[in-house]
């Protein structure tokens, strides 16, 4: 018999959950227990960026894009004036909470070799954007950074969701 337990938790909530199990695996059997968890593709973690200024590099079609986005949980694919980028918000408990997160993710973007436009709007208001500006769109630079970018512990700077 087989019970259906989906965590809905984002990628924290889904790491803890696999850290508890000690199962690294978007779909976890525990005891008789089927999980189907979202997060970041563990084959995104591994991979690493490569130099945009290759001649032939090309932006990917948003048939591509929406195939990878399941993906890179939390992160939504937008069209902005017709070039397509990764989009995702957090609200942080204060203004230099969200510097702190500047600097964990731009720590991992020179790493990478592969940047990130940052937005920190009304003090409290993270707002990340991904795209490969060499391309004009998205390539797969974009969801391994978003990958990686989940895969930072960031739950000491995030105010607690209100749960109505
Ligand atoms: C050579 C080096 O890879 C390129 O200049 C990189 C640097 N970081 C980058 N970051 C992003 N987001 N887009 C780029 O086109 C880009 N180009």
């Amino acid at each position: 018999m087989y019970f259906l337990l989906v965590c809905s938790s984002g990628t924290r909530g889904t790491e803890n959950f696999r850290d508890r199990i000690g199962i690294s695996s978007n779909r976890i059997s525990v005891y008789g227990f089927r999980t189907f968890c979202t997060g970041t593709d563990k084959d995104l973690l591994s991979k690493k960026c490569v130099p945009c200024n290759s001649k032939d590099l090309r932006s990917m079609t948003e048939e591509s894009a929406s195939k990878l986005i399941p993906k890179v949980d939390g992160w939504n694919l937008v069209n902005e004036g017709s070039t397509f980028k990764l989009k995702r918000s957090w609200k942080v408990k204060s203004l230099t909470k969200g510097l702190e997160m500047f600097q964990l993710i731009s720590d991992i973007a020179e790493a990478e070799g592969h940047r990130p436009d940052l937005h920190l709007v009304g003090w409290n208001n993270v707002t990340v954007e991904i795209w490969t500006h060499a391309a004009g769109g998205l390539t797969e630079n974009d969801f391994i950074l978003a990958g990686k970018i989940n895969a930072l512990d960031l739950h000491h700077l995030l105010r607690k969701k209100v749960t109505t």
